[in-house]
């Protein structure tokens, strides 16, 4: 049975988000839901206008990922003290969690020895070529890298031309990754007990905060959410199947857990009446407000530069709600521009103590899939303290030498791993993305007549190296050129990067109807309650979720000159849930 368009009912009144996202556009009930399609800026670009990979002007195939990576990106790497830190990067991953899901087709595991079976299964036939002279996997006698191309809406059912990919969670910024994109995972992540999420409970002992104990409840160890290969001690449940992926984004997934049955308990303190249910909604309505508040407040004007921010009215003092505003995750930015920030993820991750000493470090890379490290004594706190206290890697043309080589390597020596900005190409090419070329007009910057026009944005030495690669100017990869452009003036990104973040932060937050300072809807904030929302920031989160009791005032800045002074939790990041006290004093 085909299921191309779902009939979905709705209430107009209902105060809450549903858990798929459907309804909150009341014209357009599935916009922006879980399991619908990608937006397409930009036609799609297949060689038979349909599924296969494009080919470049002259009728060839495309440059080899790996080869791209090896020869403009590879060799590429800086390092300078940023004044940003490694926590800065890890909030842009889970908020990625929240609005994108792209699922490859995983049903074969290595496409790499599939392509000796005498007909290679569809998923598997654009596996990633390795060179006999590649800088690392030569060493190795690699000469594949595996892919599993994406499903398409065809698995779902609903064949459509050309191919069509489905984001499998809710694309608006309301907290998915902790609560589910579905009625079931939301229902199973539950205590159904004044109104908290379940979790286990490690008892740390010493003085710390109840919450600090709180874990994911873990399930069995699976294939699809922990690493099989090793025996991986623990592998937790959460809202986003991605929260096992490595020790950073597990950790934010504990901490929002905390978090959410932080202020439930508060607003059972406050509203001893209320249901489990009215505890567990009020609550999520709490927590996904803060992610967008610090999002549009904290991060974007980093990632994007303050007067940009301002400028594109993603920086407003009242969002007016716009029904005309798809919210839908666009495959240009999912499957390539929000990716370009994997650019930030360091080699290293550190674990810092109370003295602000290095306890120990780890290869990110090293503990994929396994988070075992996380609830062994204080790891979690101190794991905290290194992203905040660590420098981050700066923003750069190249991803570090870790990711880019032994991604997933889970500390197999004899195993190489892969290379996620290959991926990150191939994943362009496997969703049908436009051009580099084609994307800079509708960001108003010039179509290149020639490689040396894209001297405006992109240095010298590398538009070099393109012409080499690619047959035209009117081959490259948008994953490539965006890469490559130098960060505009008081932002972090490249200007075709910035201009597609912005649009779609534009429609996360237009496009919402419960966008959290939206006023005049069945669930908007009281005024009083929109003040105590505004007051909250990712030092309130820290505060009251782990043990850590100073935090800079600039949580993404800890290590600027001055904001490395640091602010007591007591004093500085209180949290003020009078605003829903129903019957007041
Ligand atoms: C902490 C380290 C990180 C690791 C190890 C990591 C790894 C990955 C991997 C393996 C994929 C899937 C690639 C594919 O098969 O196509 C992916 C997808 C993605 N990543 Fe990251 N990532 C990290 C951090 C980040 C950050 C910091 C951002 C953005 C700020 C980000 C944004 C994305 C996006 C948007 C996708 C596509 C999601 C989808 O639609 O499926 N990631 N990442
Ligand atoms: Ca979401």
């Amino acid at each position: 049975m085909k299921r191309c368009a779902p009939i979905v009912m709705c209430n107009p009144k209902a105060k809450y988000r549903s858990f798929n996202g459907s309804c909150n556009n009341l014209r357009k009930p599935t916009w922006g839901a879980s399991n619908t399609p990608f937006l397409r800026l930009l036609n799609a670009e297949y060689s038979d206008g349909i599924y296969q990979f494009r080919r470049q002007s002259n009728g060839q195939s495309l440059p080899g990922a790996r080869k791209i990576n090896t020869e403009l990106f590879l060799n590429n790497q800086w390092y300078d003290y940023d004044e940003l830190n490694v926590f800065i990067m890890q909030w842009g991953q889970f908020l990625a969690h929240d609005i994108s899901l792209l699922r490859a087709d995983d049903s074969v595991e290595n496409c790499c020895t599939a392509q000796n079976l005498s007909t290679v299964p569809p998923q598997c036939r654009e596996v990633i070529d390795v060179k006999k002279d590649d800088p690392v996997y030569s060493k190795y006698n690699r000469t594949c890298i595996s892919f599993n191309r994406a499903l398409t809406s065809a698995n779902f059912s609903c064949p459509l031309m050309p191919a069509t990919y489905m984001v499998e969670v809710t694309q608006y910024i309301d907290g998915s990754q902790v609560y589910g994109s579905s009625d079931a995972v939301a229902a199973g992540l539950r205590s159904f007990v004044n109104g908290k999420l379940r979790s286990d409970i490690i008892n740390k002992g010493g003085d710390q905060k109840p919450q600090a104990n709180e874990f994911c409840p873990q399930v069995n160890r699976t294939t699809l959410q922990c690493d099989s290969s090793l025996n991986s001690k623990t592998c937790y449940q959460a809202g986003d199947v991605r929260v096992n992926q490595n020790l950073g984004i597990a950790l934010l997934q504990t901490l929002f857990l905390r978090f959410h049955n932080h202020i439930a308990s508060k607003l059972f303190y406050i509203n001893q009446f209320w249901t489990d249910e009215m505890l567990y909604q009020e609550t999520r309505r709490i927590i996904g407000a803060v992610i967008q508040h610090i999002t549009y407040t904290h991060y974007l004007p980093i990632i994007l530069g303050d007067t940009y921010t301002q400028y594109y009215g993603l920086f407003t003092p009242q969002t007016i709600y716009n029904d005309q505003i798809n919210p839908s995750t666009s495959l240009e930015f999912g499957a390539s521009l929000f990716r370009i920030l994997h650019s930030q993820i360091p080699a290293q991750l550190n674990f810092i103590d109370k003295m602000y000493k290095i306890a120990f470090q780890v290869n990110l890379t090293d503990w994929m899939d396994r988070p075992d490290l996380l609830p062994v004594g204080q790891n979690d706190d101190w794991l905290m303290r290194g992203l905040i206290e660590t420098p981050g890697r700066e923003y750069q043309a190249s991803y570090n030498p870790l990711i880019s080589n032994y991604l997933f390597r889970f500390n197999m020596p004899d195993f190489t791993g892969q290379d996620l900005l290959s991926i990150d190409i191939q994943r362009g090419r496997d969703v049908g993305l436009p051009i580099y070329n084609q994307v800079r007009p509708i960001c108003g910057i010039p179509r290149a007549n020639s490689f040396d026009d894209l001297l405006d944005l992109i240095p010298f030495k590398a538009v070099q190296i393109l012409k080499t690669l690619y047959a035209t100017v009117n081959d490259i990869d948008l994953h490539v050129g965006a890469l490559l452009e130098a960060p505009e003036e008081g932002s972090l990104v490249g200007p075709t990067t910035r201009c597609i973040l912005s649009d779609s932060f534009f429609r996360y937050k237009y496009g919402d109807r419960f966008f959290y300072d939206v006023q005049g809807q069945p669930g908007s904030f009281t005024p009083e309650q929109l003040k105590s929302i505004k007051q909250i920031n990712l030092g309130h989160v820290i505060c009251v979720t782990t043990s850590l009791n100073i935090l800079p005032l600039d949580i993404f800045k800890s290590l600027h000159e001055f904001s490395s002074i640091k602010w007591n939790c007591e004093d500085h990041f209180k949290i003020d849930l009078e605003a829903w006290r129903e019957f007041k004093k």
